[in-house]
């Protein structure tokens, strides 16, 4: 992608932990010149220290273009007063962090503060991410499109018509990965306990999870569609299914009750 301006006048990083390491090792890998970035981060990864002429918890630009903010909500409040001069509306505030609400960045930026809320997941860091975002008002058609543009790189994008909306979004593509990563878990801890040999059972789980969720985005096929094309009447996934399918004790009902304490959390998490 084209990084001009940001090579210019710079790009911030506040937080460079899992998910703001997986959108910067993205982003220089995509072409941004490491010169251009200014991290701040006490516990760098060796590959962020490896990275030459990076300017790593060195000073700062005093305009920059973009500044990714992507600390714990938690540090939020105490970290962002640091970065007074990305509050003028001429950088662009790309912020990652859950729960917080854009009022609390115009609290501690002030009101001129054009900050984009994103909700990005993991699978950024190979390029296969889905982030949702939510531009304040002021934030230009430029600033947002940059904004795009950046997360386009780790991967899809959807701009959402309401800041209220990314808290579903987190609560479903945000926290996803970590719903599917303990399917594979728990596919295979039940294949284990079944006789199959370990590394077995997780070769199996992790192919199926991955090859079914390839072939559902492959095909665009209905997800329903997709199961029955699995399902022989009266077969060995049926038996299975009437399980996983039952409205009392089965995904559906275990499903809402996961989201609804990722929402409650992110709620809490906003008044941190
Ligand atoms: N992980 C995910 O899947 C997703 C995360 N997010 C959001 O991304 C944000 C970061 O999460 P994640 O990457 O998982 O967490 P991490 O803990 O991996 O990253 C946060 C980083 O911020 C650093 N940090 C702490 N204090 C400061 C400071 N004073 N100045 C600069 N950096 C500091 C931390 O260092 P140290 O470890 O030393 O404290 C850490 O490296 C969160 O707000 C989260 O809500 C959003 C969507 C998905
Ligand atoms: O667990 C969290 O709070 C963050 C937000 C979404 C994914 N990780």
């Amino acid at each position: 992608m084209d990084f001009g301006e940001i090579a210019d006048r710079g790009l911030v990083v506040l937080g460079c932990g899992k998910m703001g390491g997986a959108l910067l090792s993205r982003w220089l890998d995509a072409g941004l010149p490491a010169g251009s970035v200014w991290v701040l981060e006490p516990t760098p990864a060796d590959w962020l220290t490896a990275v030459d002429g990076l300017h790593l918890n060195d000073g700062l630009p005093d305009a920059p273009a973009v500044a990714l903010i992507a600390v714990k909500p938690q540090m939020l409040r105490e970290t962002l007063p640091r970065l007074s001069s990305i509050g003028t509306g001429k950088t662009l505030v790309l912020s990652v962090v859950a729960g917080m609400p854009l009022s609390v960045y115009d609290e501690l930026l002030g009101p001129d503060a054009a900050v984009v809320r994103t909700v990005p997941n993991t699978p950024a860091a190979i390029g296969h991410g889905i982030t949702s975002m939510f531009a304040n008002d002021r934030t230009d058609a430029a600033q947002a499109d940059l904004a795009e543009r950046l997360l386009g790189a780790v991967g899809e994008v959807v701009r959402l018509p309401s800041e209220d909306q990314l808290r579903l979004a987190t609560s479903i593509a945000g926290c996803g990965p970590a719903y599917v990563f303990h399917l594979i878990e728990t596919m295979a801890a039940a294949a284990t306990a079944q006789g199959l040999a370990p590394d077995v059972a997780l070769k199996l789980a992790r192919a199926t999870v991955a090859g079914a969720g390839d072939l559902a985005e492959r095909t665009g096929e209905d997800p329903a569609q997709l199961r029955r094309n699995v399902t022989s009447p009266n077969g060995v996934t049926q038996a299975a299914l009437e399980v996983l399918m039952d409205e009392q004790t089965g995904f559906p009902a275990l499903l809402d009750r996961a989201v609804a304490a990722a929402l409650r959390r992110d709620d809490e998490l906003g008044g941190a």
